[in-house]
């Protein structure tokens, strides 16, 4: 997904915002509807989500035949049925050979909610066909099943239509929230909606939902749109998180500057082939390229456990880079100056340096094998949690499983609520935290989590992650941060990591992304 797909139906174009957009979650949510409901005349927000969800569906499949609108037992089938309301008495109009069908679920036992019994009432009236079965064959798909509401696992003839949409060549216009997507955490309830064929939308109403934009929210939801329907949500309303959605644009560079401006980056990793026979030392040529690019003055790069101590290494494709025996590195000012990136293709070599360097660095990237080495000792753990209170700055950059050993989980539960775990991470580490993969969360201390907003699945490919590691540290080198600054500062780095992978073939003929080329394209951040 790209920042333009995050388009406004309530005006005549699509607008793109770039900065940072207000996510709400499902409590939220509730509060601005109830709160909104309360000044408005009865049935207004719904009578607006209805027309506005037929709006959307008559842009996207302006010649369709069969529209099919599965509704469910609450208000978001409630949105469903004023929508269909709408496209069958446009569809009426240009003849017989248009119709939309609607398959109502109905809470089996429990009553409808209102503003839903209304507007079943009045599909009835004009005429909707009801039809217990989905269609044969539709052009277009209206999933009104489940929306914010509370959500049990799904059986019977819900399950069934929950799988018949998600199994739909035809496109699938999602109203609200692809059902049984939770609005908080982006995780799916069951199978529903876990694979998709065709192509799909999500109208989002009211507010955005930080589930649509973190774990398996974005391939659910597809392209997402929003109506607030006209209200603004009150400034009481806390933000549940924020979607990322920074400039990349680097800002020209003084004249009067010199390498000393921009800052150095030490890269401490890439353990030799040596005694463990696991040679990672890549890793941390590829943090070292991307820092030189994002912009370092000067980038040193120490790599463990050296094979050949009488050899000298030195990357032919970035000779800027300086290799330096992590011995000396050690012991120069450079580790109290440089911003550190440590534990890129580390190994266990990297244990030994840790707690020097977490003693030490003024700004430290703390990555793979760092993180991991971190885990699996206290002592460590402790040492990372002092550098706040010493007014030394860090980042961590686990994915889920390196995130899930530091919180003593496991992937399952990092998934079900990633922007818990990476909250969690950053509260009790005093440091940024970027949980990666689908929708990276940056979290800071006592800050409203961001969710990064670009990116794509063309990332997920060995050596990028030591590529965003290198840029997050050319983007913290030159500055002497204070710790709002810095989650703002990352999170523009992982925009820039993910809109490169956006726009990569914007530029011809790249071959397809690697982290190497990933690397070279860098480019340094304004400000
Ligand atoms: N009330 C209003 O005025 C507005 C409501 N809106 C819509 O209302 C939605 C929220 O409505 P609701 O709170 O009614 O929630 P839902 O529409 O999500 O429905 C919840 C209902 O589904 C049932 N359910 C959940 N899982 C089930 C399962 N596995 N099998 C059978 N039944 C199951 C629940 O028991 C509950 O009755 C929003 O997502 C939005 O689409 C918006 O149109 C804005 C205006
Ligand atoms: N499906 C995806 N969508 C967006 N970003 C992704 C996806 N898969 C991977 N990424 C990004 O690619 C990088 C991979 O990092 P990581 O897992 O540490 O790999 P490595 O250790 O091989 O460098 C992370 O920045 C992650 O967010
Ligand atoms: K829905």
């Amino acid at each position: 997904m790209h920042w333009r797909d995050v388009s406004i139906t309530n005006g005549p174009r699509p607008v793109s915002v770039p900065g940072q957009q207000a996510l709400y979650g499902s409590t939220a949510t509730r509060q601005i509807e109830q709160w909104a409901a309360s000044t408005l005349p009865h049935h207004t927000l719904m009578s607006r989500a209805g027309l506005s969800v037929a709006r959307l569906a008559q842009a996207l499949q302006p010649h369709a035949r069969c529209i099919w609108v599965a509704c469910g037992p609450g208000n978001n089938g409630g949105d469903g049925l004023v929508a269909a309301t709408h496209l069958h008495r446009g569809m009426q109009a240009r003849g017989s050979k248009f119709h939309v069908v609607v398959t109502h679920l109905p809470n089996d036992g429990a009553r409808l909610p209102a503003d839903a019994l209304d507007a079943l009432q009045a599909a009835r009236a004009a005429g909707v066909v009801f039809s217990e079965e989905p269609p044969a064959h539709f052009d277009l798909a209206i999933d009104a099943l489940l929306g914010i509401g509370r959500i049990r696992p799904p059986q019977g003839r819900l399950a069934l239509c929950l799988k018949v949409l998600r199994d739909s060549s035809s496109p699938v216009l999602c109203v609200d929230l692809p059902s049984g997507l939770d609005a908080d955490t982006g995780t799916l309830t069951g199978e529903a909606g876990a694979a998709r064929a065709g192509e799909r939308h999500t109208l989002s109403l009211i507010t955005l939902k930080p589930g649509l934009f973190t774990g398996t929210g974005r391939d659910a939801a597809g392209h997402v749109w929003l109506d607030d329907l006209g209200i603004a949500p009150p400034q009481s309303t806390p933000v549940s998180a924020w979607l990322g959605m920074q400039p990349t644009q680097a800002t020209a560079r003084l004249h009067a500057s010199h390498k000393g401006s921009f800052g150095d980056v030490l890269v401490l990793g890439g353990q030799g082939i040596g005694v463990s026979g696991a040679g990672m030392t890549g890793a941390a040529v590829l943090a070292g390229r991307a820092a030189l690019h994002g912009g370092a003055g000067r980038v040193f790069v120490g790599l463990l456990e050296d094979d050949a101590p009488h050899s000298t290494p030195w990357d032919p494709a970035c000779p800027e880079l300086m290799f330096r025996r992590p011995s000396l590195l050690l012991e120069s000012d450079t580790l109290r100056n440089a911003c550190v990136v440590c534990g890129c293709g580390g190994g266990t070599a990297v244990a030994a340096l840790l707690p020097r360097v977490l003693s030490t660095a003024r700004t430290l990237v703390l990555d793979a094998d760092a993180l991991n080495a971190i885990a699996a000792d206290a002592s460590l753990q402790t040492l990372l949690s002092l550098r706040r209170d010493r007014g030394r700055s860090t980042v961590l950059t686990p994915h889920p499983l390196e995130a899930a050993r530091l919180l003593g989980s496991d992937t399952r539960q990092v998934m079900a609520d990633r922007l818990k775990a990476a909250q969690t991470l950053a509260d009790r580490f005093g440091a940024c935290c970027v949980l990666k993969g689908s929708g990276s969360v940056v979290a800071a201390p006592g800050e409203v989590p961001i969710i990064n907003a670009s990116g794509n699945a063309a990332l997920a490919t060995a050596g990028t992650g030591d590529v965003l590691a290198g840029m997050i540290g050319s983007a913290l080198a030159p500055l002497k941060l204070v710790d709002e600054q810095m989650q703002d500062r990352v999170a523009s780095a992982v925009y820039q990591h993910g809109w490169l992978a956006d726009h990569w073939h914007d530029t011809g003929h790249a071959g397809e992304l690697s982290a190497s080329r990933l690397a070279a394209r860098v480019r340094p951040l304004a400000g």
